[in-house]
């Protein structure tokens, strides 16, 4: 059984929140990810006061896409960072700066790079990209058999990542991914975010 992690479009419009309700109210969300690229921190810091209420009154976990410090500051519940987001020290620096809050860090396809961050901490590994997106230029390619391999051995929660929607999620259900991260499946889906979230819950089984 997985869990659904909708993380936020790169960028967002005046209107986001409602869409986001709308979107949570579809299903059960297990996390809300902002990630805004190439956004100002000063847009950042609007956008999680506009947007945290909304996610935490619906008892979804509110993750910060890159900037743990800001994660700390803005009293997120976690954040997410990749290899080039780590802090000096890498994750056990950020394992401590984000002191009770929860950390995600991106493992690509890496076996190596995944133990290395449950060892030091993290409260879940991502992997991906498992399919072709037209949101990121992915520069890694994960294999299905990776999540199989992570579930048989370790306690520590795994994501999948990358071009993931209701027609190909079944394998990475199967596979034992804890949760699956969207963007594309939900904020791109022809009938609205609430449709793209029913249809990832009902496919997701
Ligand atoms: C849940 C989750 N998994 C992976 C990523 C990718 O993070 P990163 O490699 O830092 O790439 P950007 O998201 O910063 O472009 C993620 N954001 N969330
Ligand atoms: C942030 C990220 N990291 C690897 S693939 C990806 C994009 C995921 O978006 P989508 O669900 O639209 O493919
Ligand atoms: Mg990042």
């Amino acid at each position: 059984m997985s869990a659904l992690y909708l993380i936020s479009p790169p960028r967002i419009g005046p209107d986001f929140a409602d869409a986001l309700a709308a979107a949570l109210d579809a299903g059960a969300v297990s996390a809300f990810q902002l990630r805004l690229k190439d956004a100002a921190e000063d847009d950042i810091c609007r956008a999680v006061a506009a947007l945290m209420p909304v996610v935490q009154a619906r008892d979804v976990a509110f993750i910060l896409n890159d900037r743990a410090d800001l994660a700390v500051r803005l009293g997120c519940d976690g954040a997410h960072l990749g290899q080039e987001d780590l802090p000096k020290g890498g994750v056990k620096a950020a394992r401590a700066l984000l002191r009770n809050a929860s950390l995600g860090v991106t493992c690509h396809d890496s076996r190596h790079l995944a133990m290395e961050a449950a060892e030091a901490g993290a409260d879940y590994v991502a992997f991906g990209a498992f399919f072709p997106t037209a949101t990121k230029d992915a520069k890694s390619h994960a294999e299905i058999e990776i999540l199989a391999w992570w579930s048989s051995i370790m306690e520590v929660p795994c994501v999948a990542i990358g071009g993931i929607d209701a027609g190909n999620c079944a394998q990475l259900v199967e596979a034992g991914a804890d949760f699956l991260a969207v963007i594309g499946a939900v904020w791109h889906h022809p009938d609205g975010s609430a449709a793209g979230v029913r249809a990832m819950l009902a496919a997701m089984g």
